[in-house]
């Protein structure tokens, strides 16, 4: 049985700017907290290892999972009582695979189509009460099972050990797949910085950049063409960009008859863009093409390691935050016009109560409160109790962006702000903005992944 505990660990000094930095991260099992090393070196060249840390899988009944070096099947058992097939691994260990799930997962031509790595077989056509007729290990150590209709299917050793039902099986598996183990930090962070060109042509430093995104939530990219347009050659790298109804992209800077507090010159406490959405924007790009002289400061928080930090000082302030649905609303005329309106909880967490992402921006928080009387005023202090947390000078990063640098980062985990600045007509203050979807860059990290280091 393995269970999550929040461990305290010392991030190695690539991480920090000065002395020891105290970090809490997700750790599993009872083995020693993992700290990854990450390097903030212009090439950031990381590897997988490195950002998934090697002691973050739980302990492995098997020799090793989800990692190569996959041994073969020693024997294949079916327990027809509890219709499972037992395979036994050389070496050491063994697994369960249900008979439903064997066969509603043959990987024939007829049960799949090949082109397009798709289940063609039905739901209609799957029989969940199936038996087996006869199982063994083929000649070249395929698992082969006999289905009562004399159906046969044949199962790659290595694909099995993948799918491995033990609790630790999976979680390794859902890690490997969704990488969502975080490295939490504070004001001490030194942001992981990578080339821009760099990220472009190379894929090593495309994968280190991601992988720095995902685990660390920030990555600082220099050396990009002081002119519009790199925001959307950055989003091609991956896919394709998130349109919303700030357009396509969109243009930073203080404007007359703003449809947006961003697009003016003051300040902007610390937000997450788009809340009035349902679903805001996972990861956003912001390229400065010019900065102001004076003010124009960026500011960054880790929510997620916030948001911890209240559940531990404020756990009441927590549950309300987490509960609650608050409001948002953004009316205007941009890319076309719009009358948005959301019910977010500030705080979202998921079914095991695991921070996913948080949901604030207080200009478009609306002044529609759908609460009972009873409970405004503690919605105002949760609230005042999270902000309060975050604007402590140990948890905030600030750094001031320069013509040619883009930054990338979580915005379903980040907060971010900027100080106000002096608008000058001749050289006025220019960024240039664009939001993706976790899914899409998850999906070219997989990809990238998968040619860097040619596991599937
Ligand atoms: C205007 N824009 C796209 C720069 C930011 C919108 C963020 C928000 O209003 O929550
Ligand atoms: O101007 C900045 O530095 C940040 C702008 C911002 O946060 C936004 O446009 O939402
Ligand atoms: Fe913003
Ligand atoms: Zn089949």
């Amino acid at each position: 049985m393995w269970t999550t505990t929040i461990a305290r660990c010392t991030l190695p000094t690539m991480l920090k700017r000065s002395s020891v930095l105290a970090c809490h991260t997700l750790r599993t099992g009872g083995r020693p907290g993992w700290a990854a090393a990450i390097s903030s070196s212009p090439s950031l060249h990381l590897t997988w290892r490195q950002l998934r840390g090697h002691g973050t899988q739980a302990p492995s009944p098997l020799p090793s999972n989800a990692l190569g070096d996959s041994p073969g099947v020693r024997q294949v058992r079916a327990l027809e009582q509890e219709r499972l097939l037992e395979v036994e691994w050389e070496g050491s260990g063994q697994s369960l695979y249900p008979y439903t799930w064997l066969r509603d997962n043959c990987q024939c031509p007829l049960c799949t189509l090949q082109s397009a790595q798709a289940r063609s077989l039905l739901l209609s056509q799957l029989d969940i009460h199936t038996g087996v007729d006869r199982v063994q290990v083929t000649d070249n150590n395929k698992v082969s099972i006999v289905w009562p209709d004399q159906h046969t299917s044949e199962f790659d050793p290595e694909w099995l050990r993948k799918r491995c039902f033990s609790p630790a099986a999976r979680q390794a598996l859902q890690e490997e797949l969704f990488l969502n183990e975080r490295t939490y930090w504070d004001s001490e962070l030194r942001i992981p910085t990578a080339n821009f060109e760099e990220v472009l042509h190379d894929d090593k430093a495309a994968l280190a950049w991601l992988l720095a995104l995902r685990r660390v939530g920030i990555v600082y990219l220099k050396g990009a063409p002081v002119e519009q347009g790199q925001v959307a050659r950055l989003s091609q790298r991956i896919g394709y960009l998130r349109l919303t109804f700030y357009g396509h992209t969109w243009q930073v800077q203080d404007k007359s008859q703003a449809n947006n507090v961003a697009y003016t010159s003051g300040k902007l406490s610390l937000h997450t863009d788009y809340p009035a959405l349902h679903y805001p924007p996972g990861v956003q790009f912001l390229h400065c093409l010019s900065q102001a002289g004076e003010g124009g400061e960026s500011e960054a928080v880790d929510g997620f390691h916030m948001a911890d930090q209240l559940r531990r000082e404020d756990p009441e302030a927590f549950r309300t935050l987490t509960s609650l649905r608050v409001d948002f609303t953004d009316t205007g005329s941009d890319y076309c016009d719009f009358m948005v309106q959301s019910k977010n909880h500030i705080i979202d967490v998921d079914s095991d109560g695991r921070v996913v992402r948080i949901n604030y921006n207080n200009a478009t928080r609306d002044s529609v409160l759908d609460l009972p009387l009873h409970q405004v005023q503690a919605f105002y202090s949760s609230l005042k109790a999270y902000v309060q947390l975050m604007m402590r000078p140990e948890n905030m990063l600030t750094y001031k962006m320069e013509p040619g640098d883009l930054v990338t980062f979580d915005n379903w985990r980040l907060l971010h702000g900027r100080k106000s600045f002096q608008s000058h007509p001749d050289r006025m203050r220019h960024l240039e903005g664009a939001y993706l979807d976790w899914d899409e860059v998850m999906s070219r990290l997989r990809i990238l992944f998968k040619s860097v280091h040619g596991e599937s």
